[in-house]
């Protein structure tokens, strides 16, 4: 039988600082029963990656949140990508794969990396102490994503919220969900409205999926709610990665200077933040018959935990795995999932961090943590409210 645990993964002092629960679920067993939820935790990489890819066994159209959508309402109809299973999930995936590849965004990169150089200076101008987050990681994403999609103007203040209450919303009905829920409707409202392909420029990501349409590889039904994949997913989840690497290198100075040696290293910077801070710690899936995981039977409609932060840091597969270290190989994280649903934006949030740090690497000889972080709790998302820095200068 499995080992049982009676953790809260979702409590404020768990989300503070989850490492000792990581531990302690990953020393347990390979399969955990979480006796508060009646869910089922694998926290190694080897039963992470196994639940991951097997997508026939774990399916995702019950939803990737403790709520099981055989039995429960959605807070939101399903996204067409993240809650759906082959067949279903192939044309908008196929269509999505396409706009966000690394060939799509090759023109983007040049504006992004002017972008960010014009930020960094600007923060800069302003003295060598600053809160990364009020000034970098909360602003570059919202000056060039939505852009990117093609919104218009107005409003672009409601997609952190709207993200973090999607984020919040994978977890149990806890306080963190009841503080989103007074706005939902107003935010669920004006994200529904900005997939709408009048609300959309001619030439952005927006554009294409609707394009997409026109070509017949989704109907025009599915594309609004392609659009809202990307508002969902493309915000928060970038500024907690662009945190996540800042604090990685103000933390570990000697990387940093590796870095600063060869900014090509920016993109292993970040995905070796991704894999170390894991912006994304944990999500489910859910039993669609009684599966054999980790020499444990997991009962048909039995929702599946899966902690990726602590698969990030399993021994049993890094060397020295809570070391921010660059000169690892960080690939076959699972910070951007695994198989058939893995990060179909990851190249857009490396592009992103990559224009950020090098931008930085031309101009700040050194950085250091300037005084207490805060971090922000969310129900699935490892974020800080505040990081402040201290640069100095080349
Ligand atoms: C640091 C930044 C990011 C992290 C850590 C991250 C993490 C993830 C993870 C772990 C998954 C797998 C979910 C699952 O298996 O159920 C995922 C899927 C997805 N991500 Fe990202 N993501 C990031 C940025 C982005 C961006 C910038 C976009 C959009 C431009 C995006 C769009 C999506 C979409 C649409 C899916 C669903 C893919 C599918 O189900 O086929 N993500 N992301
Ligand atoms: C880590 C994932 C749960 C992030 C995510 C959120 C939302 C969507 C969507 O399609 O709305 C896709 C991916």
């Amino acid at each position: 039988e499995a080992p049982t645990s009676d953790v809260d993964p979702f409590s404020h002092e768990v989300l503070e600082d989850p490492m000792p629960m990581h531990e302690e679920l990953r020393e347990a067993g390979p399969v955990v029963y979480l006796r508060r939820y009646d869910i089922y935790a694998v926290a190694r990489y080897q039963e992470v990656h196994a639940a991951l890819t097997d997508w026939q066994e774990f399916p995702s159209a019950d939803g990737v949140g403790l709520s099981n959508f055989r039995y429960e309402k959605p807070w939101r109809p399903p996204s067409l990508l993240l809650e759906a299973d082959p067949p279903r999930h192939d044309a908008p995936r196929r269509v999505l794969s396409k706009i966000l590849g690394p060939r799509a965004l090759r023109k983007l990169r040049e504006d992004w990396f002017a972008d960010a150089e014009v930020l960094v200076d600007e923060v800069l101008s302003n003295g060598p102490e600053f809160d990364a987050v009020e000034s970098l990681s909360s602003v570059f994403p919202l000056r060039v994503f939505p852009d990117a999609v093609g919104l218009l103007p107005d409003g672009r203040e409601n997609l952190l919220p709207y993200g973090d209450h999607a984020f919040n919303a994978f977890g149990p009905a806890n306080d963190l969900v009841a503080k989103g829920e007074p706005r939902v409707a107003e935010l669920a409202g004006w994200v529904g409205s900005r997939c709408a392909r009048e609300a959309l420029t001619d030439d952005g990501f927006g554009a294409a999926i609707w394009a997409a349409s026109d070509r017949g590889e989704i109907t025009p039904q599915q594309a609004p709610l392609v659009v809202r994949s990307l508002l969902t997913a493309g915000v928060d989840t970038t500024v907690h990665g662009i945190s996540a690497v800042l604090y990685g290198l103000a933390t570990h100075p000697e990387e940093w200077q590796r870095l600063r040696a060869n900014p090509a290293l920016a993109r292993v910077a970040f995905d070796e933040a991704v894999r170390w801070e894991s912006p994304v710690q944990t999500f489910f899936r859910t039993a669609n018959r009684d599966v054999q995981l980790g020499g444990t039977t997991v009962p048909d409609g039995k929702k599946v935990l899966m902690f990726l932060a602590a698969a990030n840091r399993d021994p049993r597969r890094w060397e020295d795995p809570d070391r921010f270290d660059l000169t690892r190989d960080p690939s076959g994280h699972v910070g951007f999932g695994m198989g058939i649903h893995q990060c179909v934006g990851q190249h857009v949030a490396r592009l992103e961090a990559e224009a950020v740090l090098h931008a930085l690497a031309r101009r700040v000889e050194s950085f250091e943590v300037a005084g207490a972080t805060r971090r922000h709790h969310n129900n699935t998302l490892r974020a800080f409210d505040s990081l402040p820095l201290r640069m100095h200068l080349a």
